[in-house]
C-alpha cells in the first residue's frame, strides 16, 4: 500500500465558457469526474491525445482554476484558488515544470537572477549564493560557475529545462507537475532529463505527475499510467500492466498508434501518436458525445456506451478501467 496521497483530484469536472460567433457563448466540457492521486516518491504518467484535458488537470492541481465541481486536496485537505501568502504556501509544496522552459524563466535575466528571485519570493533566509550553486549541482549543471551567469538563450534546450527544474526545486516542493517537460528537447537530451526527474523522485521523495504524448517515456519513468480521452479517465494502473494488457479499446488504439512503447523515449516529434487509422478524430468538447465519449470511434461500442459512462472495474493489482465491456448496466456511474 502506498502512503496516503500528497495531492489528489477528487471527482473534478471543469467547464470553460467560451465566446462563439455572434456574441453567443458555448461551454467546453474539458474534464468530467476525474479522480487522480499523487504519492510521495512515485510518478503517475497522464497520457492522451491533444485536447484530452491533461493540461487542464495539471492547472487545476496548480490552482490556476477552481474546478466546476469536485475538489483538489493537499494531504487530504481541500484547497481552492489562493492569493498572497496562502498561495505562496501552496506553491512552496507544488511546482509546475512546463514544456517550454522560457515560459518559467525571465529571458532578460541570468540564471542567477532567475534562481535568486524564486528563492526570495519564498523568503529563503540562508546563504543565497550557496543555495543557488547547490540547486545547479542538483540538476547536474556543473561546474556551476559556468552556468550561473548565463542568460537563458545562451543555454541549450536541455540546460534551460534543467534551470527551470532548479527554479522549481528552489522552494523544496513535495510535488512536481511536469507538463510535457521533455517534448521540446532534442531526442538526445530527453533520456537525461527523464533520468534527472527519476532521481529527484527517488532521492527527494517527490510526487511526480508526468504529462506526455509519448507512451514509451511514460513507461520508462512512471510506476502508474492513467489514460485520458476527451476529458474522461478511461484506464489506469501499474505502467507495465496498462501497456502489456490494455483493457479499454481506446488504450489499445493508442498503443497501436505509438511508435514502439519498448523504446525508452520516442524519436518522434511533439506528438508521438500516429494517426489512429480509420478511427476518426477526438470529439469537440463543446457538446461532446454522451455516455463514454469514445463510443463514436470505438470498434466494439454497444448501445449502453452511448447513454451512460460506465463504473470503474478494478483488478487486484490496481489495474482499472471504465468500459462497458467489463461492467454491467446496473453499475453505471
Ligand atoms: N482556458 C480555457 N478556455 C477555454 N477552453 C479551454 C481552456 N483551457 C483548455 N480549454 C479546452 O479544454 C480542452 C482540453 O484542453 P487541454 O489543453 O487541457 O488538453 P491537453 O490534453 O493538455 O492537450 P495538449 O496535449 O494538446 O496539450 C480543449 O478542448 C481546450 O480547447
Amino acid at each position: 500500500m502506498p502512503d496516503p496521497a500528497v495531492l489528489e483530484a477528487v471527482d473534478v469536472s471543469m467547464r470553460f465558457t467560451v465566446r462563439g460567433g455572434l456574441g453567443r457563448t458555448a461551454t467546453v466540457r474539458a474534464l468530467e469526474h476525474v479522480s487522480l492521486r499523487l504519492h510521495r516518491g512515485r510518478t503517475v504518467a497522464l497520457v492522451g491525445e491533444s485536447g484530452s484535458g491533461k493540461t487542464t488537470l495539471a492547472r487545476l492541481f496548480a490552482l490556476m482554476y477552481q474546478p466546476t465541481s469536485g475538489e483538489i486536496r493537499l494531504r487530504g485537505e481541500p484547497v481552492g484558488v489562493r492569493r498572497g501568502s496562502t498561495a505562496r504556501a501552496y506553491y512552496s509544496e507544488v511546482q509546475m515544470v512546463l514544456q517550454d522552459p522560457f515560459a518559467s524563466l525571465n529571458p532578460m535575466h541570468t540564471v542567477r537572477h532567475n534562481l535568486r528571485r524564486a528563492l526570495r519570493l519564498h523568503h529563503f533566509d540562508g546563504d543565497l549564493e550557496e543555495r543557488m550553486h547547490e540547486l545547479l549541482r542538483r540538476v547536474s549543471l556543473t561546474p556551476t560557475q559556468d552556468f550561473i551567469g548565463k542568460l537563458p538563450h545562451e543555454l541549450s534546450g536541455g540546460q534551460r529545462q534543467r534551470v527551470s527544474i532548479a527554479r522549481a526545486l528552489a522552494v523544496a516542493p513535495k510535488v512536481l507537475l511536469g507538463d510535457e517537460p521533455i517534448s521540446m528537447l532534442d531526442v538526445s537530451m530527453r533520456l537525461d532529463l527523464l533520468n534527472l526527474l527519476a532521481s529527484l523522485r527517488d532521492e527527494e521523495g517527490l510526487a511526480l505527475l508526468y504529462i506526455t504524448h509519448d507512451i514509451a517515456s511514460a513507461r520508462y519513468l512512471a510506476e502508474e499510467i492513467c489514460v485520458m480521452y476527451a476529458g474522461q479517465l478511461v484506464e489506469g494502473g501499474p505502467a507495465e500492466q496498462v501497456i502489456q494488457n490494455p483493457q479499454h479499446p481506446y488504450t489499445k488504439l493508442l498503443l497501436e498508434a505509438s511508435p514502439d512503447p519498448a523504446r525508452t523515449v520516442s524519436a518522434a516529434g511533439q506528438s508521438s501518436f500516429l494517426p489512429i487509422a480509420d478511427a476518426g478524430e477526438p470529439p469537440s468538447l463543446i457538446d461532446p458525445p454522451g455516455g463514454c465519449r469514445f463510443h463514436p470511434r470505438c470498434p466494439v461500442a454497444k448501445a449502453e456506451c452511448r447513454t451512460a459512462f460506465p463504473a470503474r472495474t478494478s483488478a487486484a493489482d490496481g489495474h482499472w478501467t471504465n468500459c462497458w465491456l467489463y461492467t454491467s448496466e446496473s453499475e453505471a456511474s
